[in-house]
């Protein structure tokens, strides 16, 4: 990340590579994370975020420099691992235990474990502590693994599409207990998911990525200042042009365009139509065009779906 602390990094990543034979899943990627961030690891399927995570989470190699809490992930994998909680996108329960006994065993094997957090976490839920696994719905195995993890008090926590399967309701509890009863500025959190604008609010960073490269790392605060979209007529675009301001990308939108500029002084912008920050979304969308444009045609991004703005 671009910003300035104080604090050590938590992730110091530098020149990261992974091939899997001819194929490469991450391509040159550097960045650095920081104590009390909430950063969303952004990027369409296939992008390389999951061949990312594993490497940080020391569960498989990378090439290149890489330190998580001042540790080589892979060589000190157990250390690491007692100050880092995960979900992996196949997160798996055995489905004989009983949720009661899931909770004893995290608190047998986890030293940071808090029994009464889980507990707390699983009654904004319909689990039953007595039911097995097996009898679970998978939102509900899901919703336990959430709660089981949330309930470690670790440095860094890595969440993989957590919410996958989950109704709308429970997502946006979980997201707001994930603020409200988990995140301090002694933790960080690198989250990944394709539902962005569900997590938008919530990010102090995004890292954008496609096709094992990163395409942005940028605070959202600096987001805010660097990149503006205009709304505009179709007159009012071509005064735009007209003035000489090149838009990094632009789509059409009824009766217009909207325009997405990085660098150019909102006042200018003003001028022509309504200006805003972009939507992770929409950004996402402008930074990979633009990326790919200097790419050979079979590197180039897949058609991404992201969800309409409505702008
Ligand atoms: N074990 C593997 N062997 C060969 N190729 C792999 C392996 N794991 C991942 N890949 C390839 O590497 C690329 C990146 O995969 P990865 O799982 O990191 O993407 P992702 O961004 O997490 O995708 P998604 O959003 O779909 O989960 C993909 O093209 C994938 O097919």
């Amino acid at each position: 990340m671009n910003t300035t602390t104080n604090h050590a990094a938590i992730i110091k990543a530098q020149g990261l590579h992974k091939q899997y034979g001819d194929f490469k899943a991450l391509n040159d990627v550097s960045f650095r994370i920081f104590p009390g961030r909430i950063v969303g690891l952004i990027g369409p399927n296939g992008a390389g975020k999951t061949s990312l995570l594993k490497g940080i989470l020391g569960l498989s190699t990378l090439d290149g420099e890489l330190s998580v809490l001042g540790l080589k992930p892979m060589k000190e994998r157990t250390k690491l691992l007692e100050q880092v909680s995960f979900i992996a996108d196949t997160a798996i329960l055995p489905s004989w235990l009983k949720v009661h006994q899931a909770i004893d065993y995290v608190a047998g094997v986890h030293p940071k474990f808090n029994r009464e957090k889980a507990q707390a976490f699983l009654a904004k839920t319909t689990i039953n502590p007595k039911s097995r696994i097996k009898a679970l719905s998978k939102g509900m195995v899901t919703q336990l693994h959430l709660a089981l993890v949330m309930a470690i008090d670790s440095k860094l926590l890595v969440l993989d599409e957590p919410t996958l399967g989950l109704d709308i309701m429970y997502r946006k509890q979980f997201y707001s207990s994930l603020l409200e009863d988990y995140f301090d500025e002694q933790k960080t959190i690198l989250i990944t998911t394709h539902q962005v604008e569900e997590i938008e609010n919530l990010l102090t960073d995004v890292l954008f990525i496609d096709r094992g490269h990163l395409v942005l790392d940028s605070s959202m605060d600096d987001i805010s200042q660097r990149f503006s979209q205009l709304s505009v007529s179709t007159e009012g675009r071509q005064k735009v042009l007209e003035a000489g301001l090149r838009p990094i990308y632009e789509e059409a939108r009824l009766g217009g365009a909207s325009l997405l500029f990085e660098g150019v002084d909102p006042e200018t912008l003003a001028a022509f139509g309504k200006i805003h920050t972009p939507s992770i979304a929409d950004l996402f969308v402008a930074k990979v065009s633009t990326a790919n444009e200097g790419r050979p045609q079979e590197n180039q991004a897949p058609n991404i779906q992201w969800k309409e703005t409505g702008q």
